[in-house]
């Protein structure tokens, strides 16, 4: 599916406000949860995984289009979720990286006719319970800060470790606990912060990362990162029984509301 040419504009009804693109990355194939399929399309109370994520995005006010990055042999199974779900802000499905960075970097290059000050959301599809407030202040930190990643606090201790010279595992240090955050997707940015830190990680040959936040922090560190408050329902479907979790926390979300 093509991406919407036209250039960068704000939001019909909204002049002056930046662009916002939530940007699905869906481009993993899913090892560590195994099976024949990638676990963004295993079924999560009768929608797919990543529908659920599409959804999320779609009913936000805040956000004016979603894009996926898809595993490229499954890109039109994701057409049809889109169509027959009527998720009309998607604008483009496109092909997914090797690596989840790589896969950034895409969503990034699927949004060069965007304005530096326009915006970008990304977030990882397997997090299907991600919900409307953490998107909203999400956006809305983006006002103050270049990028802004979602945490919540860690409930356990969190350890850092070595290999003792006869290879068994060592704790090195403890890193003092109420400091620490487990950093969930969204992460936002403004794009223009985002498209430079991607620039010079790209030409670094040592490049290493697990989330968008920390390629930010490591190579634009004149930039502010944000951190705001997540959810501890927000989980990433990542093993094997993380849908189950995720369906019991869907049905105490619907039983709430
Ligand atoms: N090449 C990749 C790898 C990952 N992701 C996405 O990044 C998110 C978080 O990644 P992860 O949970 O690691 O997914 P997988 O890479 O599929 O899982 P695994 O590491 O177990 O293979 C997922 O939505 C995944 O699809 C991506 O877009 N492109
Ligand atoms: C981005 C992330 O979800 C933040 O916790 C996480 O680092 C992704 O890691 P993964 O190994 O690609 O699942």
């Amino acid at each position: 599916m093509p991406l919407d040419p036209a250039p960068s504009a704000p939001a019909p009804g909204r002049p002056g406000r930046p662009h916002v693109t939530a940007a699905v990355l869906a481009g993993g194939v899913g090892v560590r949860m195994g099976g024949p399929r990638p676990k963004q399309l295993l079924a999560l109370d009768g929608r797919s995984v990543i529908e659920h994520s599409i959804a999320a995005f779609c009913a936000a006010p805040e956000v004016d289009d979603v894009i996926v990055l898809m595993v490229a042999d499954h890109i039109a199974e994701v057409e049809k979720i889109v169509a027959a779900g009527g998720h009309a802000k998607v604008s483009a499905v496109l092909p997914g990286g090797a690596t989840r960075t790589a896969t950034s970097v895409a969503a990034l290059d699927a949004l060069a006719h965007r304005d530096d000050g326009d915006l970008v959301l990304l977030h990882d599809a397997v997090r299907p319970l991600v919900d409307r407030r953490t998107i909203a202040e999400c956006v809305a930190a983006l006002g103050e800060a270049g990028a802004v990643g979602v945490a919540v606090p860690s409930a356990d201790t969190v350890v850092e470790v070595t290999q003792a010279p006869g290879g068994a595992e060592v704790i090195r240090s403890v890193p003092p606990r109420s400091r620490l955050r487990r950093m969930q997707t969204p992460q936002g940015f403004r794009l223009g912060v985002v498209r430079l830190a991607y620039a010079r990680a790209l030409a670094d040959p040592g490049l290493v990362a697990t989330d968008d936040c920390g390629v930010v922090l490591r190579y634009v560190p004149e930039e502010e990162v944000r951190v705001i408050p997540g959810a501890e329902s927000n989980i990433k479907v990542t093993n094997p029984g993380d849908i189950e979790v995720a369906e019991a926390l869907l049905r105490r979300r619907t039983g709430a509301e």
